[in-house]
């Protein structure tokens, strides 16, 4: 793991510093990290209720929306449909293992651009489909793209951000995917309004301009003092530390980085020591939380919005409406979570998001069973 400027009482130090062209510059680019994200959710269940879209590589599915007399849910009941919107899932659950590992050892810089660049190569492949296959595997290597940037980019940027801007730009990811998931939603309902039907290669594209940024982003911006550290080049670390926070006044951060890392290195068995009693709230919090949250079943709506719109039998501009209120709700909460996280505090949030979150699937259930 890296270091930080965590120390040991858990107490975020308050050291000398100013915000400068690196720091915003690694906001920037963690943006884009976030922005790609929330496009590649987005954007798939925008061009999968395209009629253009569907008849060309899905004909079956479109016939069976054409034919009058059918249950509606059935309509989009297709194996190799839904895998191209879920194979992203697939490839960036595998990918982020090797992401994890090449973050580490190679630095969150190399990492950041094999993942804007397979995402790259991922989007043209998209846009440029002429078959299935491109699409599933455009669709796969976006899911290499996700794990490498899900891995690095929030990693770079805390360490980037000074200690007491850090909170806050991490939260910053997680709005930047609801950003994301919005304009996919917005580039979608108005590519569906282009009457040659080529709109859906349009949404497609789309993915390539964030991963277009990112790449330029990780060529020129330097890697992380903490790695710098991490993977011995100290003096390296130090200077790059000056120039990030624009000081030579950097000692204590420096002392606590050097730190942090020895005591990383120290480390003999972090799986076992996770598994320790002591480490057990830790441990449970860090996989029911995430687990839980996406077990919500929150992509599948993000993924299928328009959709399940249209299979309830809303039209073509309605579904894709829809699905960007459905966005723009998003947005505005998690707007509204980090401006009240510091005065309410996590716990509160966590309560009321959880309560709030079940309260509408109660209300899902029994709108779908009708
Ligand atoms: O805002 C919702 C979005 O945020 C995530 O949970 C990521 O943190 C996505 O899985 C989801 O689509």
């Amino acid at each position: 793991m890296a270091g930080g400027a965590l120390v040991s009482t858990g107490e975020v130090k308050d050291y000398a510093g100013k915000v400068t062209l690196f720091v915003i510059m690694a906001c920037l680019v963690a943006a884009t990290g976030g922005l790609i994200f929330g496009y590649d959710i987005g954007v798939s269940g925008g061009v999968t209720s395209m009629e253009p879209f569907l008849a060309k590589f899905f004909p079956s599915v479109q016939q069976k929306m054409k034919s009058a007399h059918e249950n509606n849910y059935c309509k989009f009941n297709s194996q190799l449909l839904t895998s191209f919107t879920s194979s992203l899932y697939l490839a960036a659950l595998i990918a982020s293992f090797f992401a994890s590992a090449t973050t580490r050892v190679l630095g969150r810089k190399v990492s950041m651009l094999v993942g804007g660049l397979v995402f790259l190569v991922g989007a043209i492949l998209n846009g440029a489909a002429t078959n299935v296959e491109m699409l599933i595997i455009g669709r796969l290597l976006l899911g290499v793209g996700v794990g490498f940037a899900n891995q690095s980019v929030p990693v770079y940027l805390s360490e980037m951000a000074p200690a007491k801007l850090r909170g806050a730009l991490n939260m910053g990811f997680q709005l930047a995917i609801t950003i994301g998931i919005l304009v996919a939603q917005l580039v979608n309902y108005g590519t569906n309004q282009i009457k040659e039907g080529y709109g859906w290669r349009i949404s497609l594209y789309g993915a390539a301009v964030p991963a277009f940024i990112m790449i330029v982003g990780a060529l020129f911006l330097p890697d992380t003092p903490n790695s710098l550290i991490e993977r011995g080049h100290q003096e390296k670390a130090r200077k790059m530390l000056q120039k990030v926070r624009g000081t030579d006044n950097v000692d204590d951060e420096f002392q606590d980085l050097i730190e942090a890392s020895e005591v990383s290195k120290q480390v003999e068995h972090p799986w076992r020591n996770i598994m320790e009693a002591k480490y057990r709230p830790q441990l449970i919090m860090a996989i029911c939380i995430p687990f839980f949250q996406q077990l919500t079943g929150i992509n599948v709506i993000m993924f299928y919005a328009p959709v399940l719109f249209k299979t309830i039998g809303f039209g073509d501009d309605a579904s894709l409406m829809s699905a960007v209120i459905t966005g723009l709700v998003n947005v505005v909460a998690t707007c509204v979570s980090i401006l009240c996280v510091d005065k309410y505090g996590r716990r509160l949030l966590f309560l009321q998001g959880g309560a709030q979150m079940l309260i509408a699937q109660v209300k899902i259930k029994r709108f779908l069973l009708v």
